[in-house]
């Protein structure tokens, strides 16, 4: 059994982009918020009243950012489960520490692309798939150093 402490870099570096990841989901939410007042678009006839906005749920920019934070989360959550669990297969720090750290900022670059300043493709399919794939990576990981060892 491979003891995971908190001494260990490569969990301290889980808990520090996990925070981020955190932090980043919270953010999608502000960023809602202000394309919303923005435009004056809101979801409930309550919210409409102090900004004279109106109630409208196909507005494309706010849809934008929505779709974002719900894709982050699809995918962050998946993050903080396999992240924890690789960690107890015994990664090296280095490379461990590498893959949250790619994973963060391609995550932070997915919503750049997607919802703050829009690209064309392939950048969000770019910022998107390096950290899918680095999630695939540590579930296969896992399944390996787990599957002969029931
Ligand atoms: N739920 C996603 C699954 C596939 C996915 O996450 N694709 C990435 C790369 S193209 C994406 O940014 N999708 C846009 C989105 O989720 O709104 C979708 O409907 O597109």
């Amino acid at each position: 059994m491979v003891p995971v402490t908190i001494a260990e870099p490569a969990v301290r570096s889980y808990i520090l982009y996990s925070g981020i990841l955190a932090l980043k989901v919270l953010g999608m939410a502000a960023l809602t918020a202000r394309v919303r007042f923005r435009k004056k678009v809101f979801a409930n006839e309550e919210d409409t009243k102090r900004s004279k906005g109106v109630v409208k749920y196909d507005d494309p920019d706010v849809e934008r950012v929505r779709r974002a934070h719900l894709n982050d989360l699809e995918n962050i959550p998946v993050f903080w489960v396999l992240g924890a669990l690789y960690l107890t297969t015994g990664p090296s720090s280095e490379l461990a520490t590498w893959l949250f750290r790619v994973y963060t900022a391609g995550r932070v670059l997915h919503t750049i692309v997607y919802a703050v300043k829009p690209l064309p493709q392939p950048a969000r399919g770019i910022a998107y798939g390096i950290p899918y794939l680095i999630k695939w990576y540590m579930g296969a990981q896992i399944i390996s150093h787990f599957i002969g060892s029931l």
